[in-house]
């Protein structure tokens, strides 16, 4: 079960000079590990990849495979496009110490799902680490069926998806319902982490997990264990948690509340992206600090 438990898709922390602040993310490394969870993600959307250049995507890669090799938790690298090419050369790249490949459904081009089908099995063949579908139609326009999910499945290096549609829909009671062997299903939709525990996901890929990473994780174990009373009420209140932290868009919240931490030197995002209001982080903060029943 590669993918089990809560893996935390790193914010990319920028200076008061606009350049990646490695120290910070060294130390939010660290202290997410510390809390317990099971690994890291770099490059994810909430790492702001499409604003970072190649020189910065790497020392971002390097940071993390540096403090995941020496913590042996799973280091996760997004990996975005919507041509194979381009993905084929970043999957080929990965230095060593990556253990996964987080691969974004091909976005803006919506090439349906026999291309989807055909974009992941070419990218199986040239990968050398196990490969994660990003799924997420109203980031990418593309839908990806139960079905198509369960061929890609099927194919060795293809190891599980990460699943963000904005709830809980028929096609992820479907699939959770007969996985191909070795395929795990992980949740990239915060507010859903509980329920999709719940239909037997193995685990999350959370931004809202850099707050309260402990009680996350232990909603994954309360799951895994079939502590039913302990994992609901710790899903209630980490479903506020992250809607809170989504209440603008992601992951300008979370940035913003992690600086008021002093956990980031500041609350910085690139344009597009623009700093979350003053009022949202403050909610957020308060939802962090009292969560409710
Ligand atoms: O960075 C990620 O990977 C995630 N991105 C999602 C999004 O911003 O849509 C949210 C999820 O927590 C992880």
């Amino acid at each position: 079960m590669m993918l089990r438990g809560i893996h935390v898709p790193l914010v990319t922390p920028f200076t008061a000079a606009g350049e990646v602040a490695v120290d910070a993310i060294e130390k939010l490394a660290h202290q997410m590990l510390d809390e317990g969870a099971a690994g890291l993600v770099a490059l994810g959307t909430t790492g702001e990849v499409a604003a970072l250049d190649a020189e910065e995507r790497a020392r971002v890669i390097e940071v993390c495979a540096r403090v995941c090799g020496q913590r042996q938790a799973l280091l996760t690298v997004g990996v975005t496009g919507n041509d194979v090419r381009s993905a084929a050369q970043a999957l080929r790249s990965l230095p060593e110490g990556v253990g996964a490949a987080l691969v974004t459904v091909p976005y803006f081009l919506r090439p349906g799902e026999r291309g989807v089908v055909a974009y992941f099995e070419a990218l199986a063949e040239e990968t050398p680490v196990p490969l994660v579908i990003y799924h997420i139609p109203y980031r990418t326009g593309q839908a990806v069926s139960a079905a198509t999910l369960r061929r890609l499945g099927a194919h060795p290096m293809v190891a599980g998806v990460k699943y963000a549609v904005g709830g809980i829909d028929l096609d992820a009671v479907d699939l959770l319902g007969d996985l191909p062997d070795g395929f795990e299903v992980v949740c990239g939709e915060d507010a859903f982490i509980s329920p999709l525990l719940a239909l037997g996901a193995s685990g999350g890929i959370l931004a809202a997990a850099h707050l309260r990473t402990r009680d996350f994780v232990e909603l994954a174990e309360a799951w895994q264990a079939g502590d039913v009373a302990r994992a609901q009420a710790l899903g209630r209140r980490l479903a506020r948690l992250s809607a809170a932290l989504f209440a603008e868009p992601n992951p300008s919240v979370i940035k913003g509340v992690l600086h008021a931490q002093g956990l980031i030197p500041t609350p910085d995002v690139r344009l597009p992206l623009v700093p979350a209001g003053a009022e949202a982080v403050s909610q957020a903060r308060l939802v962090a600090v009292h969560p409710g029943q």
